[in-house]
């Protein structure tokens, strides 16, 4: 980017050098000719030349900026190593789907906003005849006052009615407008909120959640308020700035012309800064949610933030990223401020031309000091509507911006789909896992192969256990299995039918029971989390599912009983509370198929007798897959599986792996790996 920049500009200059005899003579003998000629056909031509190319600028300068914006947003991604994101882009076709289902409330708000603004226009020159009644009845010197306040009552009345329908109006507006923007955020964070618990698991696998939760909140407000305010203000300065014109236009046309001239000139400024300052925003807001996503990780993890007493370490962590964050902020208000002042001179420059060229008009008696005084007061309201439209471009900016964050995530598409696929009849079903010629990576990670050619047969009804050495993929095939992940080659198959080919919904929420080393539980009541297995279950299976898995007995000594509240991820419970908590909530699921993943190895021996024992009465007539490091949960299993070098390289009961010499498993046990 750093050598395709002054490229660019090079040759930006050349075309401008080569053009700038013809732009000067046209632009001179133009103006030139709108001092001195009446208003003709071929007069008009010019101007429309002269607009045409000074608009030519515009676009050659636009496409350059935006060619800038693409390049810088391409390093940013590079930057933050995360290829599979897409471009984050919002177009006006995104915005009309938003608006769409609430076109009624905009139409209403616009027409409200349009007469308020032309109530706005009229009321100047309402005041204008009071002060002329009052002027005269001055001047008039009589003391009939009644007649007097005869004179003045309509035009007061007409000022007092052009007020309170202002009021009403200005009301309307405002109360339309939020009505829009509140139901456009819900709608958009439904969809966003939609889209992120659908997408594939590799996706989370590169995002900081705290971002995501950003992107949530932070943009679709920031949208939300540009919007509203894009909306209101744009509206009854574009409307007021129009009425202007039309003032305008009826004083002097060539005056007008004149002036409207320039405004290809301010479009071509627009859009540099437009493009330059979209990018810088895009740059600030990303880093914001970093800085959100930085806090984020540290309250998730404050317990270990404090065990390792990290808190000085995360403080520096999140000042670095709140700084970063604060230079760009501030480069951006920098952008603005430019913007907004450089507005403002050129705006004023146009002030003194129309002195300029009003002067020569009034010397050449095409227009009277009374009209120019007249222009200059409905220019400088034009100045004035430009000035705040500055204002609300840097606010438009930002808007677009963060709504374009929310739609880069609200537009993917996830390649697993919850609703496609077949399901097997309950009653035929059995519960036969196959893992055929299976390879796999992780989509983050397509260097790194997990498995090759693996081969697996889990059969109904069993209970099969997984081990082997860290890291080799036990754990994979889990979520292989739950399909949080396909394989790139061979298949797996519940019942002879390839998963890809079953709906997923149903394959997770009905068939599949995963039971966790860590399990997870929600800020709520234990009832809720164990419910959260089936939630249509009643009171009656919830307490049964409770004592299967002996949670009754610690739930009855608690002051709420299944009311208590478990805190943020069940942090108010201990480990093997929280284990059969999580038993409990798979056990009202009643799955044929049950992962086990490491479900006792984090608990102490009285808490791991207690948890076994409670999966003992889950296991009885499943499919179960045992995931352990522990012999004792190992043992009974019908099947071991020893995953090796991308491969199941064993297989056999626990007596037969003992009784080969060679067997890795045996290596595994005496290495007290397996203990
Ligand atoms: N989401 C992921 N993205 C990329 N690579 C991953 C991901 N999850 C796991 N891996 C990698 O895949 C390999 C297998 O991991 P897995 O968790 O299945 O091992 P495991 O046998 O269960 O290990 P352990 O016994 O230590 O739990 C490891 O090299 C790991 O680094």
């Amino acid at each position: 980017m750093s050598l395709s920049r002054p490229l660019h500009l090079a040759r930006l200059f050349s075309t401008y050098s080569s053009l700038r005899p013809e732009f000067r003579r046209i632009v001179g003998n133009s103006i030139n000719q709108w001092k001195s000629k009446p208003l003709d056909r071929k007069f008009l031509l010019k101007s429309l030349r002269l607009s045409g190319l000074t608009a030519q600028f515009s676009a050659v300068f636009l496409r350059r900026a935006e060619c800038q914006a693409r390049l810088s947003k391409r390093s940013d991604i590079a930057k933050r190593e995360r290829e599979h994101d897409p471009e984050a882009s919002l177009t006006l076709s995104d915005i009309f789907t938003l608006i769409k289902p609430y076109l009624g409330w905009l139409i209403a708000a616009v027409v409200c906003a349009v007469l308020s603004a032309i109530i706005n226009i009229k009321i100047p020159l309402c005041l204008g005849d009071l002060v002329n009644v009052l002027v005269d009845v001055i001047k008039s010197e009589s003391k009939d006052v009644a007649a007097h306040f005869d004179e003045i009552k309509p035009h007061a009345v007409r000022l007092l009615t052009y007020y309170g329908i202002q009021a009403v109006l200005t009301f309307m507006y405002i109360s339309f407008l939020t009505i829009l923007g509140e139901r456009m955020a819900v709608d958009m964070r439904l969809n966003l909120f939609k889209k992120l618990l659908s997408l594939d698991m590799s996706f989370f696998d590169t995002q900081k959640t705290g971002e995501l939760s950003s992107r949530l909140n932070t943009d679709v407000q920031e949208f939300k308020s540009s919007f509203k305010l894009c909306v209101s203000q744009g509206l009854r300065t574009i409307a007021q700035t129009l009425g202007c014109i039309g003032s305008l236009v009826t004083l002097s046309a060539k005056m007008t012309l004149y002036t409207v001239a320039v405004v290809p000139g301010i479009i071509l400024m627009g859009s540099i800064f437009g493009a330059a300052l979209r990018v810088l925003s895009r740059k600030a807001q990303a880093q914001s949610a970093a800085a959100a996503a930085t806090a984020d990780e540290a309250f998730g993890n404050i317990r270990t933030v404090r065990a390792f007493a990290m808190e000085k370490q995360e403080e520096k962590l999140f000042e670095e990223e709140l700084r970063k964050s604060c230079q760009l902020q501030e480069q951006l208000g920098f952008g603005v401020g430019m913007f907004q002042g450089a507005t403002n001179l050129f705006l004023n420059g146009i002030v003194l031309s129309v002195l300029y060229g009003g002067a020569s008009l009034i010397a050449q008696n095409e227009m009277s000091p009374g009209a120019l005084m007249s222009f200059l007061v409905s220019a400088q309201t034009i100045q004035r509507s430009l000035s705040q439209l500055s204002i609300i471009f840097g606010t438009a900016v930002k808007g677009w911006t963060a709504g374009a964050r929310v739609m880069q995530f609200s537009k993917m598409e996830p390649s697993i789909r919850m609703d496609d696929g077949v399901c097997i009849p309950y009653h035929t079903l059995w519960g036969d896992i196959r893992f055929e010629n299976v390879s796999f990576y992780y989509p983050n990670r397509p260097g790194h192969k997990v498995f090759d050619d693996l081969d697996l047969e889990i059969p109904a009804g069993q209970i099969v256990a997984l081990c082997g050495p860290s890291g080799e993929g036990k754990s994979t095939i889990t979520h292989m299995l739950e399909r949080f992940y396909e394989p790139q080659n061979g298949r797996v198959t519940l019942d002879g039918q390839d998963l890809r080919d079953l709906n997923v919904e149903w394959l997770r929420g009905r068939v599949i029971g995963l039971i966790s080393q860590e399990p997870v539980l929600f800020a709520t009541t234990i009832e809720d989390n164990i419910r959260y297995g089936r939630p249509e279950a009643t009171d009656e299976e919830v307490r049964q599912a409770a004592l299967s898995a002996n949670v009754d007995e610690f739930v009855r000594k608690f002051p709420n009983g299944y009311q208590t509240v478990v805190g943020e991820r069940g942090a108010q419970l201990s480990g093997g509370q929280k284990q059969r908590i999580a038993i409990a909530r798979a056990i009202l699921k009643n799955p044929p198929i049950l992962i086990l993943d490491e479900a006792t190895s984090a608990l102490d021996s009285e808490s791991e007798i207690m948890v076994q024992d409670a999966l003992n009465s889950v296991m009885k007539g499943r499919t179960v897959l045992i995931i352990a490091h522990r012999l004792s949960t190992i043992r009974d299993a019908q099947l071991i599986y020893v995953i090796k070098d991308k491969k199941a390289i064993e297989k056999g009961t626990h007596d037969q792996l003992m009784r080969n010499k060679n067997s890795i498993y045996k290596k595994l046990v005496e290495a007290q790996q397996i203990k």
